[in-house]
């Protein structure tokens, strides 16, 4: 390790863990060896993608890849695709990731173009532009577990897209593995050939380079084009983006056709602005420059966009001289879980809002807007794709930006429609009262989802009851085949609200984490809802509105009330706390008065003394509760104590 950089290691401030996990991160893999991209004809390039159910093992099988092609050096468990600090210390892939390597076959070299993507539901959208740009994806299962909720779903997306998909069974190191009945079961539920899987063990290495062997052998390259390479029209789909604070929005593209260097004139087919490109070139897995690049490669491109919404997700990038029709691109995703974001201090908010925006740069599923509330000032209203992105969010404002921040309790996007007009509340304080929703002329929805969930049959009767506890609807039920010990495939329409609460940690503790879920937005569904406020002494709070299933109500409220007495400092007087309906108190909890004790100090026969001091102090109380009737102050402290519980 240089001087330098041991330096700049050391010396990165212990505020800045992001930025010491980077310098850590480009020191790990500064290693490999020059690419020339003019070597490299299309025929000889392979754009793949690992798929899996999460923990199954995807970046830990890119390290290894990486690390036979030579370019990273060999190490344990570097996760050299998980860049951000959260998916580091979480263990989790967020951000769909590349990267190029060069594999030496039967005496010539190809040039394969990885993607790593996320396991977890709430990042699919990651999984399926990433395959966008794949002509091939590694469906990888772990042998101890089998086909779990999310193989399915990645399956889908890779077949929707005709892909080839290659079956890999990994972790068959571990005791407990069963890779014949995993292939079996691989084999039966996708209809692919068995004797086209590959069992391996991604930690050791153990046959990771017949998966080599097969992605050159059995992923076909790219399209050829009949027209020569400089006269093709530049065609290139933009499949994700990062954002620099240098250079601006860095574009992740796939040349459909042609090709793209420095100096040339692009268009956004999107917004039909024009640039002009400053750099190109290849993540390997860090920025590696190029000279250009050419139909059917995987790089990155940056031409001045200021902003990374320029950077539009799914559009197509063609030559000025040369108008080409657009590619189908992706659906947009759309938010579906929100939550207000306000600073502990309220001074702070100015860089909260900042350091907000500068995260969704990265993150463009996310939407901000301003809010504003009375009990905690300025803030915003953030939409997330589901709990973990939220809570993954909040992690990330903590690690990279330094932030504490209260976030209110999460709420999904209601419609609510009033005389024929329909609006949708993401903000619970203005979901109307029972009062404005009495004329008939109202109705109420709420989003739904298609969930699906793979558990071994023993812990079926907890699932069930789980589920019909959270308003689910049981769409189908089976067997699935060639499972030991024998497991059921559910499928369950139920309200997206019931699973942004403790759904997760309640499926994990009925199954003892055996079971797998997943789901998929569905439809909106009319609802019994009901705006649930928390009144303290005697006034709403509005941070603390929710909406309800008015099922659920009651439940909802007494725990919020109690939650609120813990967090809640004792005051001179008693503090009503209640949770209502309207003008409806339908749970109450009672903070008692703070009793200083006044006869502190009187010791043995001062009993006329004691008595005195008591009266005068029960006096006081009378008069402390005239002046009580006025607001009491709840610290911001209380409310992030609060959220956080
Ligand atoms: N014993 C054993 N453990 C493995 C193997 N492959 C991965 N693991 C372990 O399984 C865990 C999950 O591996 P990851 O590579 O992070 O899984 P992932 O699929 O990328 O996870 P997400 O990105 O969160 O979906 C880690 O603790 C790995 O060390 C293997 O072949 N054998």
């Amino acid at each position: 390790m240089s001087f330098t950089f041991k330096f700049l290691l050391k010396s990165a401030s212990p505020r800045l863990p992001f930025l010491r996990s980077q310098l850590k991160r480009n020191f790990s893999t500064t290693h490999s060896k020059w690419i020339n991209i003019e070597d490299f004809p299309t025929e000889r390039i392979r754009n793949f993608s690992v798929v899996a159910h999460i923990d199954h093992g995807k970046s830990t099988l890119s390290d290894r890849l990486l690390e036979l092609t030579g370019t990273i050096k060999p190490g344990q468990n570097q996760q050299v695709l998980d860049k951000l600090e959260v998916e580091r210390e979480r263990g989790i892939t967020v951000k769909a990731n590349s990267s190029s390597m060069v594999y030496n076959h039967n005496g010539h070299d190809y040039l394969l173009n990885l993607i790593d993507t996320p396991g977890h539901v709430d990042f699919s959208y990651e999984v399926s532009r990433s395959l966008g740009a794949c002509d091939g994806a590694l469906l990888l299962v772990d042998a101890t577990q089998g086909i779990q909720a999310q193989t399915l779903s990645v399956f889908d997306l890779a077949s929707q897209r005709n892909l080839k998909i290659i079956p890999v069974i990994n972790k068959i190191d571990l005791p407990a593995a069963e890779p014949e009945n995993v292939i079996e079961q691989v084999a039966l539920q996708f209809d692919l050939d068995m004797d086209l899987a590959l069992p391996i063990s991604a930690k050791s290495g153990l046959n990771v380079e017949s998966v080599l062997h097969a992605i050159v052998e059995q992923i076909p390259p790219p399209p050829a084009s009949n027209i020569p390479l400089r006269q093709q029209p530049l065609k290139a789909l933009l499949f994700d983006s990062y954002f620099d604070k240098f250079r601006g929005a860095v574009s992740l593209i796939k040349l459909e056709s042609g090709m793209v260097q420095k100096g040339d004139v692009i268009v956004s087919h999107h917004s039909k602005s024009k640039y002009t490109v400053t750099e190109v070139g290849i993540l390997n897995p860090d920025e590696r420059t190029t000279t250009h690049l050419q139909h059917g490669q995987v790089g990155y491109l940056v031409c001045g966009m200021k902003e990374s919404s320029e950077a539009h997700i799914g559009d197509t990038i063609y030559k000025q001289s040369m108008l080409v029709e657009a590619l189908p691109g992706f659906q947009p995703v759309k938010p579906m879980v929100f939550a207000g974001v306000f600073p502990v201090d309220n001074k702070d908010f100015m860089r909260l809002e900042e350091n907000v925006k500068r995260l969704t740069l990265n993150d463009p599923s996310v939407t901000v807007n301003r809010e504003s509330s009375n009990a905690l000032g300025q803030g915003c209203r953030v939409g997330f794709l589901g709990q973990l992105h939220l809570d993954v969010f909040r992690q990330r404002l903590e690690d990279e930006h330094d932030s504490e921040v209260i976030i209110t309790a999460p709420t999904v996007p209601y419609k609510v429609i009033q005389n024929g007009k329909e609006r949708i509340i993401r903000v619970p304080s203005e979901f109307p009262e029972p009062s404005e929703l009495s004329n008939r002329k109202s109705s109420l929805f709420e989003p739904y989802v298609n969930a699906e969930i793979i558990v071994p049959d023993e812990y079926l009767g907890n699932v069930i009851e789980l589920l019909s506890e959270h308003r689910g609807d049981q769409i189908a039920f089976n067997y699935l085949e060639n499972s030991n010990p024998p497991r059921v495939h559910l499928k369950y329409h139920l309200p997206l609200a019931e699973i942004v609460t403790d759904f997760y940690s309640k499926l994990k503790s009925a199954t003892s984490g055996y079971a797998s879920f997943e789901y998929q937005q569905a439809d909106y569904v009319a609802s019994d809802l009901v705006k649930l406020n928390m009144v303290i002494h005697h006034r709403p709070v509005d941070a603390l509105a929710m909406i309800v299933h008015r099922s659920k109500s009651m439940e909802v409220g007494k725990h919020w009330v109690k939650k609120l007495k813990d967090v809640i400092p004792k005051q001179q007087f008693e503090v009503a706390i209640q949770a209502a309906i309207g003008q409806k108190p339908i749970a109450r909890e009672t903070i008692k008065a703070m009793r200083m004790n006044v006869t502190e100090g009187l010791y043995g026969g001062h009993f006329d003394r004691k008595l005195k001091k008591l009266n005068q102090q029960k006096r006081g109380k009378a008069k402390l509760k005239m002046k009580a009737v006025g607001n009491i102050h709840l610290p911001q402290s209380a409310f992030y104590d609060l959220m956080k519980s």
